[in-house]
């Protein structure tokens, strides 16, 4: 099985292109990787972006495109509305899914994402994306939302699936709560997954690798609430079994649901 990732490199390989080909790995599917953007990065944050033009992105995706048989892209970070558009220019004719993590922010702060580029993403990305991963500020930003209350996230998420998304995944991450739910959302219902929340500090790369393992799975065919609930288990792991890595917001273990042989238990709701 084959699938893409159209992302920004993180030299300190826990988050962006490494995190996704690093989990693709782990789940058994063979990664291929669009780059948009060098970052010199560690744990301690982003110290330099250097971004790809977006003509060579294209050609990055159509050099793929043209020889492997993918069966499933997720997009990272995409940095500006030139990418974004060029990206959208060459996926809008195809129909592999398309799962869009809205990376926006860095840990440390640091811009992923111009700010004109956010209606690149709104009106030319969602509406051809399978499906969209925001973790609660990322969805704030693409609502123009406050976002507080469960009514307030089941808002976010039908805004955003009136931008044409056909699933949303609204992370709970950020949230507070002993456990850390996260929400897929359609058009007509809803299912969420939650573990325990970890306290920890190593979380550098959790939007990043959820979101790779969730392309993984469906690359793999399973289905969608079961690729769901096998990436919350893959995450959860990840994040459960540190490695104590650099200085700062260490990156998550994505050896451990391996090792494990992917025994978590994942907590499920379908109201
Ligand atoms: N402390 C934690 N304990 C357990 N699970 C967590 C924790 N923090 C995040 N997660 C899970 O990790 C995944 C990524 O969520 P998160 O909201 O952190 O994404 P993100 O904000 O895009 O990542 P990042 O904060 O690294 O940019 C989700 O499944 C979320 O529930
Ligand atoms: C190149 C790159 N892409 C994405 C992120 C955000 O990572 P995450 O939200 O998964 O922590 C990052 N820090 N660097």
């Amino acid at each position: 099985m084959i699938a893409c990732t159209i992302a920004g490199s993180d030299s300190g390989g826990g988050a962006g292109i490494q995190a996704d080909l690093k989990t693709f790995q782990e789940l058994g599917v063979f990664g291929t990787s669009v780059i948009t953007a060098l970052t010199a990065q560690n744990t301690l944050g982003v110290h330099g972006i250097s971004p790809i033009t977006s003509s060579f992105v294209q050609r990055q995706l159509q050099a793929i495109l043209t020889d492997f048989d993918v069966k499933a892209i997720k997009t990272g970070m995409l940095f500006d509305a030139t990418i974004i558009e060029g990206v959208v220019d060459v996926l809008k004719n195809t129909s592999i899914p398309l799962i869009v993590d809205p990376v926006m922010i860095a840990k440390g702060g640091a811009n992923l994402l111009q700010q004109q580029a956010v209606r690149a993403m709104q009106e030319q990305l969602m509406p051809i994306a399978f499906m969209c991963t925001p973790n609660i500020p990322e969805a704030e930003v693409l609502t123009g939302r406050t976002i507080r209350t469960q009514q307030d996230i089941q808002a976010a998420a039908n805004d955003l699936l009136a931008l044409g998304v056909q699933y949303v995944v609204m992370k709970g991450g950020h949230l507070e709560g002993l456990h850390a739910t996260d929400i897929l959302f359609w058009k007509g219902g809803q299912f969420s997954v939650a573990t325990p929340r970890i306290d920890t500090k190593d979380t550098h790369g959790t939007g990043c690798t959820f979101s790779a393992a969730i392309t993984a799975l469906l690359a793999k065919g399973f289905p969608l609430q079961e690729a769901i609930i096998e990436a919350k288990k893959f995450i959860h792991l990840a994040i459960s079994h540190p490695l104590h890595i650099g200085k700062g917001h260490g990156p998550t273990n994505h050896f451990a649901y391996k090792q494990v042989q992917g025994k978590c238990e994942v907590m499920t709701h379908e109201p």
